[in-house]
């Protein structure tokens, strides 16, 4: 489904701050499934993250989604296949703009278009009922800006929207550390609920160890670009991920 291969990735190259974040890396991600990615700050799970999506380039290696060649295409070109959330509740989504022309342009990713056309009367009806799905009673708030949803009504809506077009792959950038611990578990149900529903294959980058066994299939878990954990979530528990971690962590002298 998603096959990496080979990749390498660093930064500052040529100076004294030259880092080697990957070094011939490479991962195979199952189709339908979800895979968390975990791993202490630095290990490089937003690095891998963005050289998936395509805002930064890999220096070395292939990413094949579906075998079709994703490394040489350019971001706005690959977010045709893959959808994703950020940590960020205003990204993602169009703060300006009302939640109908965020939905009407998801609908219109990867097409052509102008904005004094973006809308479509024809869909409004579907995406209500898309909206309805959430329950957070967006879809009688369809005029409203988006800049005036709460957090977590704008990453419901920003899941939505980047899982509305069935995207062959969703990229879950720590999509709830910045909600509340009680939005944040809502948000992750409704995850698992969309992706479920949609059958879509998804990489979710989390630090909270307890939502990746419950919400993926699989964990993996990096340190320093490597793959140190790779086990299905129900045969992992928390308890071990936390012991794995703290040796990681004091093999490097993070800890004591
Ligand atoms: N643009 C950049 N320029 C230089 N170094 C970078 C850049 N982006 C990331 N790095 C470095 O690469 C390493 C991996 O960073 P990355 O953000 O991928 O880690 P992470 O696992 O996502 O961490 P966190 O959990 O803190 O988000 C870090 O040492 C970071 O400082």
């Amino acid at each position: 489904m998603l096959r990496i291969s080979n990749l390498s990735k660093s930064f500052n190259t040529g100076t004294d701050n030259e880092i080697t974040i990957f070094n011939h890396f490479n991962l195979e991600i199952e189709k339908n499934k979800c895979t968390a990615i975990i791993g202490a700050n630095g290990c490089g799970k937003s690095t891998l993250m963005n050289m998936i999506g395509g805002s930064i380039p890999a220096d070395q290696g292939r990413i094949l989604l579906k075998d079709r060649d994703m490394t040489d295409l350019k971001e706005e070109k690959r977010a045709t296949y893959i959808g994703r959330v950020y940590q960020d509740p205003s990204m993602g989504v169009s703060p300006s703009l009302t939640i109908l022309e965020n939905m009407s342009l998801a609908d219109k990713k990867g097409e052509k278009f102008t904005l004094r056309r973006l809308i479509k009367r024809g869909k409004i009806q579907g995406y209500i009922e898309i909206l309805r799905g959430l329950d957070l009673g967006l879809e009688n708030k369809l005029n409203t800006k988006v800049k005036f949803l709460s957090g977590g009504q704008r990453q419901s809506l920003s899941l939505l929207m980047a899982a509305m077009k069935h995207p062959d792959l969703l990229l879950l950038d720590e999509h709830t550390a910045a909600l509340d611990p009680k939005t944040s578990h809502v948000i992750m149900k409704k995850t698992k609920e969309l992706i479920e529903k949609y059958h879509i294959t998804t990489i979710m980058i989390s630090h909270n160890m307890r939502d990746a066994i419950e919400y993926s299939d699989r964990i993996i878990m990096l340190d320093k670009g490597q793959i140190v954990l790779d086990k299905s979530s129900d045969k992992v528990t928390e308890k071990e991920l936390i012991e794995i971690y703290r040796k990681n962590l004091a093999l490097d002298g993070k800890i004591a």
